[in-house]
């Protein structure tokens, strides 16, 4: 459960970033409200097995993460570390646990400060997020490697959008405006960075924020975007329980246990 040793570089002359190493935090500390009533959501179970630990396994499946820093709920930091040891983890990646803050951005933040020296890519991952494949983690570091200060993995819309103003609760909304969906994006987690861009983001940017790319945004840098997957959902309301359960049924029936 310690970050060291810390694994050596190992020096990519193909990338804009030689030598970089990668760290992912997990932001596991939200309470599910929108999943309703029970345990903090990242420990409810998906197939048996806590969210986070999907979500963990899925940043440590990667061979670019070295260290995992899972942001737990305030007061169950300790639950955390059992949790982790109980459960099988690749050897070859460090673990961390911190525990949490008020809000999301908050609980990144103080993942953040507890990354130690030495990692200059940093993957931001919600714990809601647990069946993310590895080809998506890989694409976002390669994006980070290859230069860009901030990649968000991202989906093209089914629906159509509307812009609304905002009404007295029951009553109608007026529409206002529709963007053009083929401009959106849905955007999922990891999101990755460069280290300094995205300490410099927390350090300044005020305001309360949905997703850390946003706070990159408002340095004035560009995000670019990597293809995202269906499969990267947030598990954010009880159907969305239902369909990943459906699918993680489908990955062990296809993986043969
Ligand atoms: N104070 C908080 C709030 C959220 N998160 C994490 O941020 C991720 C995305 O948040 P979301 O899906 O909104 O989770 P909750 O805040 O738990 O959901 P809700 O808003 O329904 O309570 C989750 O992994 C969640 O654990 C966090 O670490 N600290
Ligand atoms: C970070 C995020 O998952 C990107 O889509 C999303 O913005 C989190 O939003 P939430 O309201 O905290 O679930």
């Amino acid at each position: 459960m310690s970050a060291d040793p810390l694994p050596q570089p190992s020096p990519n002359p193909a990338s804009g970033r030689t030598g970089s190493r990668t760290a992912a935090v997990i932001p596991a500390a939200g309470r599910g409200v929108r999943l309703g009533p029970g345990a903090p959501k990242a420990l409810r179970a998906l197939g048996g097995t806590p969210m986070l630990i999907h979500a963990i396994r899925a940043m440590a499946d990667s061979r670019a993460v070295s260290l995992v820093v899972v942001v737990a709920p305030p007061d169950g930091a300790a639950e955390v570390k059992t949790l982790l040891d109980a459960h099988a983890l690749p050897d070859r990646t460090d673990f961390l646990v911190v525990p949490g803050g008020e809000s999301r951005q908050e609980s990144v933040k103080l993942g953040l400060d507890a990354l130690p020296p030495g990692y200059d890519i940093v993957l931001v991952h919600d714990a809601a997020r647990p069946l993310v494949p590895v080809d998506t983690v890989d694409a976002v570091v390669e994006a980070v490697r290859g230069g860009a200060p901030a990649v968000v993995p991202a989906l093209p819309l089914a629906d159509t959008v509307k812009q609304v103003e905002p009404a007295a609760p029951g009553e109608p909304e007026p529409v206002v405006a529709t963007p053009d969906r083929s401009l959106l994006r849905a955007v999922q987690t990891p999101q990755g960075f460069d280290r300094d861009t995205l300490v410099r983001a927390h350090a300044t940017v005020t305001g309360s924020v949905t997703d850390d790319a946003s706070m990159v945004e408002r340095l004035g840098l560009t995000v670019v975007t990597v293809p995202g997957h269906e499969e990267a959902f947030k598990v954010t309301r009880p159907l969305d329980l239902v369909l990943a359960e459906a699918v993680l049924a489908r990955r062990r029936l296809n993986d043969g246990f």
